[in-house]
Formats: structure tokens, sequence, C-alpha cells
């Protein structure tokens, strides 16, 4: 064991982290530099085009030492974005060690030091590594301090890196096997096998990554989930590098994969602890949890014959993603569809990108909402994930929503905009620290609010400098009225949202206003209206058209005729006959464009 070296990667996206890692198995594997193009390292991430890496990946490396020894480097990647903050966790619990790898001309972001963070929680050692020193605006002397100033660790002798150019890559290697502890464990005690990450190959059905902690894992072993009680025939372990490769055991120490004939993802929980039937351990690992979703909305299928077919990729996404939660829905103006859970906004963005372009489905999606808690008169707690679920009011003694403690980083220079901004979205303040250039905010903000646009606008107040960083804390009662908007009179329900008392009128003048500019002029007057409890307190008109839309091409020229039909017609796609009105897709994410007071 003393020879395995067990760690990952730390990084914000675009900080390099792919790129590096690529690095390594070039280097371990052998291969010459100029043997290997970038279009080589590039096909091993899937994920390349949307450039950010959502499944865990990892590689099991042979690394010869300036020492002389052979050491065994196991790899372990883990998500960069903060909607994937549990299959973080959980990586590096399987970890000893950390790279912290920190673009040098940018500098240290909030979602790496909350996983900083975790990681010296979990005693995982932290080691510093600037990466892009080849770009001009690199400064890694600043940096350094910044990364001291912030974390807290060590950080001036770091090695500087350039993952594009390989300046650097041997040093990491080398920091690795002498700063990072090798793993310990009990070789011969009961199994106890972490879960670090679990997918859906339709061939061999489940897979699952796992840090083997304690014991011996080998085929034909009968195992056991702890957290699901499930019990699995061990058919195939082995070790990525990052190809498959099958071995006779996974030891105490190792990282690596088994497959058990396992066919749905659910019973291979990530942060679950494998076992074995005949000797099994007292108890798992601690720090299992079972994710929730933070963020809903509906989905529904433009053409209501394609449910059946939405079900399906639904179904299929699924298979490969145990967080995704969907269950049908029915709206009386949207008709038949799903109500997606999701871990966060980045989740809900790739998932629909995803029905679009795998799947081709044509799509209306809801307004992103959050779970809230109604507190009935008896006393009993529903939660409620579509407003236009919401009871009226007076039927209920109570509503509560989720808050969440945010923890935002951002240059000096912008601390007042965002701050601003944090208080217009009912932030509470709960700490400002100043750390170097950088300032520190915590806030408990309402998560309703944060679905909404807070990340857009907090990029944009910041010029793009600041970065966010949340976690759930607690369901609060607050003052919230359900607003519903009226079209020619229909009260829409997919359109319904929650806001708060205060800027309720606001937002639903706001509102109505937007969506006159959205909804396109038909052969009628459309009256959209916003109303709370029955109250109308707001009305736009979208008048009748005059002209049609041929009437530009005055007689003649055929093919600019049809052109402009068919322009017409692609733009129909995304529209939805509400009663006799056609609603484009825009206008239900319409409340997203409303600014603040
Ligand atoms: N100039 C320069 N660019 C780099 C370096 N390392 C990575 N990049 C570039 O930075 C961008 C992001 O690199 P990735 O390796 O994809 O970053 P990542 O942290 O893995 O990003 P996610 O996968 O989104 O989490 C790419 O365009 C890389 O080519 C470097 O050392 N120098």
């Amino acid at each position: 064991m003393k020879n395995i070296r067990n760690f990952s990667i730390i990084a914000h996206i675009d900080h390099g982290k792919s790129t590096l890692a690529d690095r390594f198995i070039q280097y371990c594997g052998g291969l010459e530099m100029r043997e290997m193009s970038a279009q080589v390292l590039d096909s091993m991430d899937i994920e390349k085009e949307r450039g950010i890496t959502i499944k865990a990946q990892t590689a099991a490396l042979t690394y010869k030492a300036r020492d002389g020894q052979v050491y065994n480097l196991n790899l372990i990647d883990t998500p960069g974005h903060v909607d994937f903050s549990y299959e973080v966790s959980r990586s590096l619990s399987a970890c000893e060690g950390a790279l912290l790898v920190v673009d040098a001309s940018q500098g240290v972001e909030a979602q790496t030091v909350a996983n900083c963070y975790t990681a010296i929680e979990l005693g995982v050692e932290v080691v510093p590594v600037l990466n892009k020193i080849d770009l001009p605006a690199a400064d890694p002397d600043r940096i350094a301090q910044e990364i001291e100033d912030i974390i807290g660790i060590e950080a001036v002798d770091a090695v500087r890196a350039s993952a594009k150019s390989g300046i650097g890559i041997e040093d990491i290697l080398e920091t690795v096997v002498s700063k990072i502890p090798p793993p310990e464990g009990n070789p011969d005690g009961p199994l106890k096998a972490l879960i670090i990450d679990s997918w859906f190959d339709n061939y061999v059905g489940v897979v699952m990554l796992v840090r083997v902690i304690d014991g011996q894992l080998k085929p034909k072993d009968k195992i056991k989930f702890m957290a699901t009680q499930a019990e699995h025939l061990c058919e195939q372990v082995g070790v990525f590098t990052p190809k498959s490769v099958q071995r006779q055991s996974l030891n105490a120490g190792e990282v690596g994969f088994v497959i058990a004939g396992i066919k749905e993802l659910k019973s291979a929980k990530v942060g679950d602890t494998i076992t074995l039937v005949s000797k099994p351990a007292a108890e798992p690992l601690p720090g299992f949890k079972e994710v929730q979703s933070q963020v809903f909305a509906g989905l529904y299928p433009v053409e209501s014959h394609d449910y059946e077919a939405l079900r399906d990729a639904l179904e299929k996404l699924q298979l490969n993603d145990a967080s995704l939660k969907y269950e049908p829905e029915v709206s009386q103006a949207l008709g038949f569809g799903f109500r997606c859970g999701f871990l966060g906004l980045l989740h809900l963005e790739i998932v629909q990108e995803r029905l679009e372009r795998e799947f081709d489905m044509d799509l209306i999606t809801t307004a992103p909402t959050v779970n809230y808690e109604v507190v009935m008169k008896d006393g009993t707690v529903e939660v409620v994930s579509n407003p236009s679920k919401m009871p009226e009011a007076g039927k209920y003694e109570e509503l509560r929503e989720p808050i969440i403690t945010a923890t935002i980083l951002v240059p000096q220079d912008y601390v007042g905009s965002v701050m601003t901004l944090c208080n217009n979205k009912r932030g509470v303040q709960r700490n400002m620290q100043y750390m170097g250039r950088q300032v520190m905010l915590t806030y408990d903000l309402p998560m309703n609010e944060v679905v909404m646009d807070f990340f857009d606008r907090l990029k944009s107040t910041s010029r793009g400098y600041a970065s966010l960083d949340y976690e759930f804390k607690e369901f609060q009662a607050s003052d919230l009225v359900k607003l519903d908007v009226l079209v020619n009179s229909e009260k829409v329900d997919a359109l319904s949202l929650i806001v708060h008392r205060a800027t309720s009128v606001y937002r639903g003048r706001e509102l109505v206003s937007k969506m006159r500019e959205l909804i396109p002029r038909q052969m009628f007057d459309i009256a959209v209206q916003a109303a709370i409890g029955g109250h109308i307190i707001a009305r736009e008109t979208v008048k009748a058209l005059r002209k049609n839309v041929l009437a530009k091409c005055y007689g003649g020229d055929i093919t600019r005729k049809k052109k402009l039909l068919e322009k017409q017609k692609a733009g129909k796609k995304r529209m939805k006959q509400v009663g006799n009105v056609e609603i484009p897709q825009e206008a239900f994410l319409a409340i997203l464009q409303v600014g603040d007071k």
C-alpha cells in the first residue's frame, strides 16, 4: 500500500482540470509528447462539448518517480459545478490528497474554496498547483498569496505549471508522491468499499467506481449494499487506465470498478458502502446521503402526441442520472407533461439540452421553482413544488420557503453592487471577510429568488468576477403569495408563480408587460393580466394584427413567399396553444427577465 496514492483534482470550471488529467495520463502512459495530439486528449472527455465534467472519471496511473520507485497513482476526477457538491464530497473522501488547481491568471473562486474546505474537513491533504502560467496575464506569485489568504494553506512554493504546454507536469507528480500520504486501511478486515460514482452501461448494466477502504473484493463474492440492504453477485472487478482493465481482485487502498449485474442505478447509490455477505462490516462508512431535488420545472412536449416519446427520453436519461426525478403532471394549459426535479439550475439546463439535442424533443419548460412547505390548519405539513398546486390563501396556516446559505467571493471593487443585489433578493448578511484582494460574503437567501436569475445577475454586476457556492440551510416561514396570470381571462396554470408579498405587485406588472412583448400579435386582441388571490393587479393588451406575413411580398416571387412561410412555421415550433392564443416558450420564462425594483 505504501506506493499507492489516491488523489482528486479540485478546480473551478475552466481552470484546466481535464487538460491536466489528460497530461497525467499521457505522461504515465509513456507516450511521446508529439504522439499526443490535442484531439486524442479531447476524445477522452465526452463532456468536452459542454466544457463541464459531470461524471467523475478516473485513471489508475503507473509513475516511476525520481526516487526510482514505481508508484500507483489513482486519479479520481470530480465534477466541478456547484450542483454536484455531494458527488464531490464522496470523491474526496475516497482520497488521501487533492490537487488544488488554480488558474494563475484568474485566482481562487468560491466553488474551489468550498471544495477545499470540504477536503480539509475530510482530512484530505490539499496540494496547490498554479496552472496556466504560460498566459501573459498569469501572476502566480499574487495568486499563491491569494490561496494562502483565502484557504489558509501553504502555497508560496506551489508548483507552477501549464497543462496546455506541458510545463511542470513531472513536478506535480513528484509532489503527489511526496506530499500525499499513502492509504491506510486493514487488508484483512471485513470489506468496506465506498461507491464514488455509478453509471449505466448498455452491455454490463450498472458500473460502480469504488474505493476499497478495508478488505478485498473479488469476482464471485456475494456483496451487500449497506444503505439499501440489497445483495448481488460480484461479476467483475478492474481498473481504468483510463481504458477498463480486468483484475483478479481489488484490495484495501485501491480504486477500481465493480460490475455486479445490477440493472438499476438506484440500487448503487453514490456514497453507499459495499460489504461481503459472508463477512459483513459492522457499520457503513460515514457520509452517505440521499440526494434531494432542489429545483423543479414542468417539461411539456410542444406537440401533445410526443408525450410518450418524452417519457421514454426521460427514462433513458434517468438510467444514467439517478439524481433526475420526474413524475407525470397535467396542466390545463399545457396538457400532459412531467414535473421534474433537479439538483440545481445547471442540472436542469443540461437535462433540457440533452432532451432537445439527443432526443430531438420540442419542449416547453416552465419557470424553475423550489419546494415549499405548507403547514395546514390541522398542523400537517405538505410539500408543494408546483405553484399552481398551492392551496388557496386562508386554507393553510403558514408557508415556508427554503433558505440557502450562499458564499460569494468577489473582488473588492464589486462588493457594493453584489451586496445591493443580495439585499434586493431578500438576503440576510451573515458574514463579510476581507481576504487579500477578495471579499468573502456570506448571505442567507431565499432559494426561490436564487433560482430565478440570481446567478446571471451576480455575474453581470461583477463583470464575471464573483463566484458563488451555496448549500441548503432550512425552511423558513415567509409571507408569500401566489401570482396568477390570465390570458384572455383564462388562468394559465403553468404561468403561476410564488412570490414574496412585498414585491408581488411590482413583479406582476413587470411580468405582464414583458409577456406583452413576447406574445406575438394574433388576429385578435389578447389581454394579459396578473392576479393575486382573485384581484387583478395588472393588465396589458397585445394588439390584434392587421397585416398578414405574406402582405410583404407583393405578388410575384413564390420562393420568397415559401421562405417566409417556412420561417413562420419554424418560429411556431416552440409555441403552445392555450385556449385560442399561441404562447411562445419565452413567455413561460418571462419571469426570469423581470428585474428588481
Ligand atoms: N493557456 C492555457 N490554457 C489552458 C491550460 N490548461 C487548460 N487550458 C485551457 O483552459 C480551458 C479549460 O480547460 P479544461 O481542462 O477543460 O478545464 P476544466 O477545469 O477541466 O473544466 P471543466 O471540465 O469544465 O471542469 C481549455 O480551453 C484549455 O485548453 C494552460 O495551462 N494554459
